[in-house]
């Protein structure tokens, strides 16, 4: 067992000092793409600033002979690409019991160490995963020399993974986040899905029979499979202070629905996706980004709130310091996304809600709104 204190000191002499918060930064479209593929290669630079992570994928999506390509690829994109202040460069290696995962690490941290914010490990099934990973990229950062801790995102896609998800989140002071792998756990928990991520018809809920007449018209709801997956993951993260994501949506040409799970998962409490396809980089985007709507509204409210405590009425609805924390995790983020995106930084700027808004009222006398300090 390690002692709290170990948990914060370097696994190789050498090695840079681990991180005791995971740096807040915009993640909302995790862009994949292929280092072996020529053409996807060739559009990765223009690419830098229109999202917040490229990720070059070397896993699941590459062939087995190209494997060594897109890993030699991924070196040379890496050295020749400024990816500036606001785009982050993750990979996603190959699985741990893989023959290439070895190579994958000792390649990347020794060649492209400095630019390498994240990797991404699939399929982890437990904390002796990561804690493999923790010691290897400890080991390696030494022999590279490398000043700042290369941080690890762990995709769950085998039910072990999921059974086991609070001891992978809290496994390293490097746990970035995590993702849902929905197919490779689809497979594993032999659900009977054959789709990368997304609903199914077949997966509803029927209203009643109306007089007892089973055969009759009756209303259903498809439901969301990823439900129960995603909102545990969420708490897991939650509780580790790291990142929930949502994943990989396969239907490319399906918008509407690639939406509608981007924005549960979003609703959830995930602070970004996966985008595979670049059709999917502004949906990505403008999911996980709060409406304007949103943040005007989560403004007024701590506004009203004034020092935080007690209960006022807004627009007839009650608002109390329960409610001014979620509207604080609106601010907050539109706030840190502000800083990085100007578009952004000028829409919540002008940030309206719409109707006419009434100004707030007292709803108790302990809530009055004061001067003193916010909660
Ligand atoms: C899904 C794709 C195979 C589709 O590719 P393609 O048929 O080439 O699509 P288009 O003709 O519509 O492409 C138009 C142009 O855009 C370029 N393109 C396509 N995708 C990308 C990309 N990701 N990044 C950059 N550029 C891209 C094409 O080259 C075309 O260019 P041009 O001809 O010059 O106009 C393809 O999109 C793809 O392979 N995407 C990545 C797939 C991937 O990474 N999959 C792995 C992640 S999901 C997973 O692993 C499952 C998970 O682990 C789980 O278990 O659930
Ligand atoms: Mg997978």
């Amino acid at each position: 067992m390690r002692s709290a204190k170990d948990f914060f000191r370097p696994l190789a002499v050498g090695a840079p000092t681990p991180i005791t918060e995971v740096p807040a930064r915009p993640s909302r479209v995790i862009h994949f793409f292929d280092p072996s593929n020529a053409k996807m290669a060739a559009k990765v630079p223009a690419m830098v600033g229109t999202v917040d992570v490229l990720l070059g994928n070397l896993e699941d999506a590459v062939k087995a002979d190209r494997k060594e390509a897109a890993r030699a690829g991924l070196v040379e994109i890496a050295k020749a690409t400024d990816f500036g202040e606001h785009t982050q460069l993750w990979t996603r290696i190959n699985a741990l019991d893989s023959p290439w995962a070895l190579d994958d690490l000792t390649t990347l941290v020794t060649e492209i160490g400095d630019k390498l914010d994240v990797v991404m490990v699939p399929k982890v099934q437990g904390a002796e995963d990561i804690h493999y990973v923790d010691r290897l990229l400890a080991q390696l950062e030494a022999k590279a020399g490398l000043t700042r801790p290369i941080l690890v995102h762990a995709i769950l896609e085998t039910a072990r993974g999921m059974v086991n998800v609070e001891e992978i989140c809290g496994a390293s002071p490097r746990m970035q986040g995590l993702s849902l792998g929905p197919a490779d756990l689809a497979a594993d928990r032999r659900m009977k899905t054959t789709r990368v991520g997304g609903g199914h018809p077949g997966y509803l809920v029927r209203t009643d029979p109306v007089d007892g007449d089973v055969t009759g018209a009756r209303a259903t709801a498809q439901q969301d499979l990823w439900h129960y997956t995603i909102a545990r993951m969420v708490d897991a993260c939650a509780m580790h202070g790291i990142y929930p994501y949502y994943g990989p949506f396969g239907d490319i040409q399906d918008v509407v629905a690639c939406e509608d799970q981007f924005r549960n998962a979003f609703l959830l409490g995930c602070v970004g996706t996966w985008s595979l396809h670049p059709v999917q980089i502004e949906i990505a985007k403008r999911v996980f980004s709060p409406s304007a709507e949103d943040v005007a509204h989560a403004r007024r409210v701590v506004e009203a709130m004034g020092d935080g405590t007690g209960a006022v009425m807004l627009d007839g609805k009650m608002e109390d310091d329960a409610s001014l924390k979620q509207c604080l995790v609106i601010v907050e983020l539109a706030e840190r996304l502000a800083q990085t995106d100007p578009v952004l930084a000028e829409l919540y700027a002008d940030a309206r809600e719409s109707g006419s808004p009434e100004e707030p009222a007292p709803a108790s006398a302990s809530g009055a709104p004061g001067d003193g300090d916010r909660r």
